[in-house]
């Protein structure tokens, strides 16, 4: 049976994300407990939280990498689970720790990536020029993706969720891993892709990435939702360091750990 596409009430939904009651357990362990969160369309929505708090597994969940046990996720209107052809067309993804097809060189994956889309070969060709350019990857390299460095590998997934032009991007820990050089390049990149109408929500630990670009901001821990809201309510006039530590809270040294080192 093929269950019909959910057009969305609205032609512009307000959200470009929208998530509800997200749960998702593995065995015994509770990753995420219940989030819901709304992302303004137009909005640069960072999501922080310590290591372990349930990010990737929340950001897996919105974009249809994996299914939650309890919740639904909503992508421009779309519920991802009932209609993941279409909300997955206008989504740009940059998952943390999935294999790319990696035997490729960046050319022929950014190429197969295009024509999986149904994109006109044409302007696949363009496009990946375009990318491997801006992104200094080399339009004509032909080292296979797997030979690339933790920091190229991050820029050929980014392009591959930017060859589509799509009206959200949900990156996982976008700026891990990429020299300094590239990450102003990236954040650039970002901001005018904001600036033109775009959505983005990405991980991160780097606060100040995130107090520098971000409209918006939530605090995850222990799979549960903290804080969230605009960068400038969740602050206070504090900040987002101090914020940060005081909703996950932080080990205080004592002085005395790792005596024997
Ligand atoms: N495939 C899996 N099988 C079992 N446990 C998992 C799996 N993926 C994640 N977890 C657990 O779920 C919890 C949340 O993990 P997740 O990767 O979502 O955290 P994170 O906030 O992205 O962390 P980090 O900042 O370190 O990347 C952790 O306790 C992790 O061990």
């Amino acid at each position: 049976m093929t269950i019909p596409a959910q057009r969305p009430p609205s032609e512009q939904p307000s959200a470009a994300m929208s998530l509800r009651g997200l749960v998702k357990n593995f065995d015994t362990r509770l990753a995420v407990s219940g989030v819901s969160l709304e992302v303004p369309a137009g909005s640069f929505y960072g999501l922080l939280g310590p290591n372990g708090a349930g990010k990737t597994t929340t950001l897996s969940m919105a974009v249809g990498l994996l299914r939650p046990d309890a919740g639904q996720a909503f992508l421009l209107g779309y519920d991802v689970w009932a209609s993941p052809a279409e909300a997955k067309a206008l989504v740009g993804v940059l998952p943390d720790g999935v294999r790319m097809f990696d035997r490729l060189s960046g050319p022929e994956l950014l190429a197969y990536h295009g024509l999986l889309r149904g994109m006109p070969a044409d302007v696949v060709d363009q496009r990946a020029r375009d990318l491997l350019d801006v992104l200094e990857l080399g339009v004509d390299n032909r080292t296979l993706v797997v030979d690339y460095s933790a920091g190229m590998k991050k820029k050929i997934g980014l392009a591959c969720a930017l060859l589509h032009a799509p009206r959200l991007l949900v990156l996982d820990e976008p700026f891990e891993a990429v020299d300094p050089v590239s990450a102003a390049l990236i954040r650039d990149i970002l901001q005018r892709y904001v600036t033109g109408g775009g959505t983005v929500v990405f991980s991160s630990h780097v606060l100040e990435v995130v107090e520098r670009l971000c409209s918006h901001v939530a605090i995850l821990s222990d799979g549960v939702l903290r804080l969230h809201g605009t960068l400038a309510a969740v602050q206070a006039d504090r900040p987002l360091q101090d914020v940060f530590v005081q909703v996950v809270g932080g080990r205080v040294a004592t002085g005395s750990e790792l005596a024997w080192l």
